[in-house]
């Protein structure tokens, strides 16, 4: 079979998405994936890509991917152009389900069978003007192993251990092997290729290779697929042919029939994740191993055949030896039309592997194929020839007005003749083909096959061929020679007759060749003299965006430092209002009434902190993002400067140092962004696992169970009111849709970075570097800036241990406060009575504001608890209220005890212990301000607490003098 007719088009690609399967619904995951309204354009955080279609979600409809994807290759087989579908996705996409090759839920709807509905009903109407013949194969690529899963013999299961269905290939048969005809065409020799007449014959075929796929589960669906399957239809058909009419619209006034053999693979590739996330074990990891091996292939074959260069360089074939690469650039980059439907999910939790599947298949779309007419070799020869004579023809006719006729009449015959003879040959090729087994459809597959199965009794017919072929190749040979006699001889007439006239010809075309030559060097000036201005344009824009941008994100900083300090105010009024409420409603016993109240606060501290958290993350993002924008025309504006003005040096060198700056500032923003991913993904594991155990809770208490014991956070949510579950259900995911968005814009922020990265190295990050003076200037300036950072360092680290002594000193100071502490409340203890009533009459006389001017200052043990309070942890809330409130009891017991001895000093009788009481309260308070506080903000409380000491010692000598 040979190539009669090639045209060039790209592999299509479309983008199914299907919905959020139970699994992903129980996880509380959130679509991620959106689609531009009325295009086929996909976004996922930050990324867009458009393709050729889109499927599923708020796309097209899935049933229309038939019809606008498949059905066109389906009538292309017709017409001898071999098709490819592959399905191409991570595992638990859909590939299976869409391309119907798992036979079981998707069966019924899945591309596959719709292709054998269409082939059928087209071959129906098309019978009486051509013959038909059908065949399928159907095999499986696993660990590196082709199997036949059209061979009954082949199969023999065996279970292995975790669960995975495994196959061995049976002694008697030799294995299918991939093999490379001398024409570069790729066949699977071996491999049972069954001949079928109707739908339901290929459709068995379909059921009982699909059955006997291998399938093990994965973290991700528990019905993986876990290799390659390829199903291949062949249709092979003998077109009979009107006299004046063939494919290609030449005359064929001797041929009547036409050969014609195409064919359409339909691929469902295995799993495109990475090994880590399917939670392979170790047979799974070799098979994760295999896979990737094949999909990293794929996904060079891809990228390599994307890239025109390396096309060029013709170095775009990696992994040469790899039969499975060979089959898959077979499919990918060879003869045929190929459509890819990139399969994804739309859940958050998949983001990242939504990113590469779709990064893949955008790149697809850059290869290019080269489909040919699969045509019987002969009647192409015969119909090359038959063209060349045509034009010969017409050309001697035009030149010589018909003086050569007798000569064309005598080459008329011998092509008469030639055609008779080939027509014979034809027939002859024909009836043999018909009597002749199916698998000898190639003639240099049928040579090697013979050697493989043993000879077969069609060696004399096919030495007969043989010898036909050679014959015919003689008169091929007599024909050309004859054509070149004429085409000298068009050439010696139009000599003569023209000599003059050409000469002038000459003349006139060397001129306009050299006016041609100067017009394009001016145009090149030109074009020069633009680019640079275009250039200088660029550079000013850009420096002018980057000043507009440093401007806007310092009134950004302002805004979010005003915010955070608004919510900081917010959340302190409120939680000193709360907790005064909640130590109220504990003491009236109300407890339901204190666990709701305790859950509606549990619930909203943690959405403020998680909203805090989200938006610092999405400040990093932000900043990442800018950078990296910034890198790029800052890229361009160093590469104008360094080529633009040589004698400029000092410019370049600034723009070489900020260019430097830059890199280092974009790689510790990278690694804030990852830093915030690292935590972010934590919170929103903590909030997936309460989630799961309140949703498990629930289920059983609807269906009157008992929950099963051991789950970690199971006896909080049972000691819970359904009420309470529901809110806090209701809460979490709100939670979890926060912290998702926020992974999604990290995780496509991150990707972003690391893909410039790599592009950026691959170029060679110094090459702007011109000269041994630039580097050194640029290894002077980077020397100075890591001197600097090394003192910064230093001194940073002084301040630490300074800080960490002063620490030292400050719990020494509290011990012994607390040690005094106790004494006072064993004193206090001994004369409790006379005090109480002191208190009492203390507490009418001077109401709680006299004792705010304390409690509510940055000292204060409320906003001192909410420090704590603000680090996130999922659960329900724990002793903190508890010890909260009961901080608040004893400060506040402290504090009147504190007025008692400022106001009456005598009643109580113990003035100086009273006011020592006070100072180891403050020392406390102290303390405990210090173990909550951030450490740097040390120096901002010692100034507090000096100036609160000398508020105290103002009021101590206010006081009256006994
Ligand atoms: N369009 C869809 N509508 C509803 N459910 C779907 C759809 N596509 C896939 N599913 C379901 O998702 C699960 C995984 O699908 P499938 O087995 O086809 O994935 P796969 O990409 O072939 O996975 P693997 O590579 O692991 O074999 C199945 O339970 C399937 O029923």
């Amino acid at each position: 079979m040979e190539a009669a007719c090639v045209e060039d088009c790209c592999v299509k690609v479309a983008v199914h998405i299907r919905p959020l399967i139970g699994d992903e619904k129980l996880q509380g995951c959130k679509d991620c994936v959106f689609i531009v309204p009325g295009k086929p354009q996909v976004q996922i955080g930050s990324h867009s890509f458009t393709f050729d279609h889109v499927y599923g979600s708020s796309g097209s409809p899935s049933v229309t991917m038939f019809e606008e994807c498949v059905a066109p290759l389906v009538d292309g087989l017709f017409q001898g152009y071999n098709a490819t579908v592959l399905a191409y996705g991570q595992t638990g996409s859909g590939k299976t389900y869409t391309m119907g090759t798992g036979f079981k839920d998707g069966g019924q709807t899945g591309l596959v069978l719709q292709v054998m509905n269409t082939l059928f009903n087209k071959i129906e109407t098309l019978k009486h003007q051509s013959e038909f013949q059908l065949h399928v194969s159907f095999i499986e690529i696993h660990k590196e192993e082709v199997i036949d899963l059209l061979d009954p013999d082949c199969i023999s299961k065996s279970e292995t251990t975790n669960g995975h269905t495994g196959k061995v290939a049976s002694p008697r048969k030799p294995p299918i092997q991939i093999r490379e005809t001398s024409n570069g065409v790729i066949t699977l020799a071996g491999s049972t290729e069954r001949s079928v007449k109707t739908l339901n014959e290929m459709a068995d075929c379909l059921e009982q290779g699909s059955l006997n796929r291998a399938t093990g589960s994965t973290n991700m669906n528990n019905q993986s697929s876990r290799s390659h399957a390829i199903f291949t239809i062949t249709l092979e058909q003998m077109r009979k042919l009107n006299p004046t009419d063939s494919n290609d619209g030449h005359s064929s006034e001797c041929m009547t029939e036409e050969y014609l053999c195409a064919k359409l693979h339909l691929v469902d590739l295995a799993g495109s994740e990475r090994a880590k996330r399917t939670g392979s074990d170790g047979l799974r990891f070799k098979e994760g191993v295999h896979i990737n091996k094949g999909l990293l292939a794929l996904g060079n074959v891809i990228s390599a055949l994307g890239d025109e260069k390396k096309q060029r360089e013709g170095t775009h074939v990696p992994y040469r030896d790899s039969k499975l690469t060979r089959l898959l650039q077979d499919s990918l980059g060879g003869n045929s039309r190929t459509f890819m439907i990139a399969c994804i999910s739309p859940a958050d939790i998949n983001a990242e592997e939504t990113l590469n599947t779709l990064k893949y298949a955008n790149r697809a779309r850059n290869i290019q194929n080269k489909p040919v007419i699969n045509r019987d070799p002969m009647s192409n020869e015969m119909l090359k020839m038959r063209q060349q004579l045509e034009y010969l023809q017409a050309e001697l006719r035009a030149r010589s007005g018909g003086g050569f006729s007798d000569e064309i009449q005598v080459l008329k015959d011998k092509i008469a003749w030639l055609e008779a003879n080939n027509e014979e040959l034809s027939r002859q090729l024909n009836e043999y083909r018909r009597r002749g087994s199916s698998t000898e459809k190639y003639e240099t597959e049928v040579k090697s096959e013979m050697k493989l199965y043993g000879g077969f009794d069609t060696m004399a017919l096919k030495q007969h061929f043989g010898k036909k072929i050679i014959e015919l190749e003689e008169e091929k040979r007599a024909v050309q020679q004859e054509r070149d006699r004429l085409l000298a001889e068009v050439e010696n007439c139009a000599a003569n007759s023209d000599g003059l006239s050409r000469k002038l010809q000459d003349m006139h075309s060397q001129k306009l060749k050299s006016l041609e030559a100067q017009i394009q060097d001016l145009k090149k000036k030109q074009e020069n003299q633009v680019q640079l201005l275009k250039q200088k344009q660029e550079s000013d824009e850009a420096a002018k965006h980057l000043e507009d941008e440093i401007q806007s994100i310092k009134a950004q900083k302002a805004q979010l430092q005003q915010k955070i300090k608004q919510e900081a105010e917010q959340f302190r009024l409120w939680k000193a209002s709360w907790e005064k409420e909640l130590v109220q409603l504990r003491k009236e016993g109300r407890r339901n009434e204190y666990e709701r109240h305790k859950l509606v606060a549990l619930n909203q501290r943690q959405k403020m902190v998680l909203q805090r958290k989200t938006e610092e993350a999405a400040t990093a993002t932000k900043r990442l993002k800018e950078l990296l924008e910034a890198r790029k025309s800052s890229a361009r504006e160093n590469s104008a400067t360094g080529k633009g003005n040589g004698t400029n040096g000092q410019s370049y060198e600034k723009s070489l140092q900020r260019w430097l700056d830059h890199e280092l500032e974009i790689m510790v923003n990278v690694h804030e962004v990852r830093h915030e991913y690292e935590k972010q993904s934590q919170v929103r594991a903590a909030l997936e696992e309460e989630l799961a155990v309140l949703r498990q809770v629930n289920e059983f208490a609807s269906k009157g169970l008992i929950s099963p014991k051991g789950k970690k956070g199971l006896s909080r949510a049972l000691s819970m009111s359904p009420n309470a579950r529901m809110a806090r259900i209701a809460s979490l995911g709100n939670m979890l849709s926060i912290s998702s968005k926020s992974l999604v814009a990290m995780d496509s922020q991150l990707s972003e970075a690391e893909e410039r990265d790599r592009a950026f190295s691959n170029r060679g990050c110094w090459n702007q570097l011109r000269s041994m003076g630039d580097a050194k200037n640029l290894l002077q300036y980077m020397f100075s800036s890591l001197a600097d950072a090394r003192c910064q360092h230093w001194e940073k680290e002084l301040e630490i241990k300074e800080m960490k002594e002063q620490m030292r000193e400050l719990i020494g100071v509290l011990r012994q406060s607390e040690i005094r502490r106790k004494e006072v409340e064993k004193d206090l203890k001994v004369r409790e009575k006379p005090v109480t009533i002191s208190l009492a009459s203390s507490a009418s006389a001077y109401p709680d504001k006299h004792f705010v001017d304390d409690t509510s200052g940055p000292l204060s043990p409320v906003p001192v608890r909410a420090q704590k309070q603000l680090k996130y942890s999922a659960g329900i809330a724990s002793a903190s209220f508890r010890e909260a409130a009961t901080s608040i009891d004893q400060t506040r017991k402290m504090e009147q005890l504190g007025q008692l001895s400022m106001k009456k000093p005598k009643a109580a009788g113990q003035g100086g212990k009273l006011w020592r009481c006070k100072r180891s309260h403050h020392q406390w308070l102290l303390q405990f301000k210090w173990k909550w506080q951030k450490p740097w903000r040390l120096s901002e409380w010692i100034r507090h607490d000096n100036e609160t000491m000398m508020r105290a010692r103002h009021r101590k000598r206010a006081l009256p003098s006994h």
